[in-house]
């Protein structure tokens, strides 16, 4: 199966929200806010959308940071891939507030809890928040990372 997903990273005063997932793949682990683009609907939207269903926030400006690919396999067969499109946004609309999804938390951007992410994440995210785009592929076994490569993107001229 193929998914195409988004991530939102929110910053401002030095902080980057957070969310405590509470349920699903990847619960009890923070992350930034996003999921799955669903039929019809474009990226930028999609990433909206989650900010107002997780969190009760509206984004705005978002700024596309780039591309990360999650290959899983299980038993030495792909069992999906997400391609997963990041963004920041410096600025949004309303208060962050709590959902059966989510627990929005706020975090210094250089106080972010690798240790309780998922563990590609300390590998691109700092570059991210330091204002680089970047293209990364991550391999999983049963989502346990066995390999990934990060790349930052410059302009060609
Ligand atoms: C493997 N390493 C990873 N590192 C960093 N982030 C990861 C990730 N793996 C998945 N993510 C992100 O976690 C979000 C929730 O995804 P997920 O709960 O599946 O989506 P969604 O909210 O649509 O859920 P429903 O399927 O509707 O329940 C989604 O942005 C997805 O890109």
């Amino acid at each position: 199966m193929i998914f195409i997903e988004t991530l939102v990273y929110v910053v401002r005063d030095g902080r980057v929200l957070l969310i405590r997932k509470k349920r699903g793949l990847g619960a009890g682990y923070y992350n930034g806010v996003g999921g799955k683009v669903e039929e019809g609907e474009d990226v930028v939207s999609a990433a909206v959308r989650e900010c107002r269903e997780e969190v009760g926030i509206t984004p705005k400006n978002l700024e596309w940071m780039g591309l990360l690919e999650f290959w899983n396999y299980e038993d030495g067969r792909v069992e999906s891939v997400h391609f997963v499109h990041v963004f920041l946004a410096r600025e949004f609309d309303g208060v962050p507030r709590e959902s059966d999804e989510a627990e929005p938390v706020w975090f210094g951007v250089n106080e972010v809890p690798y240790d309780n992410m998922w563990s590609d994440d300390v590998m691109w995210l700092p570059k991210v928040l330091s204002g680089k785009k970047v293209y990364a592929r991550f391999d999983f076994d049963h989502w346990r990372l066995i390999g990934g490569q990060v790349f930052e993107l410059v302009r060609s001229t």
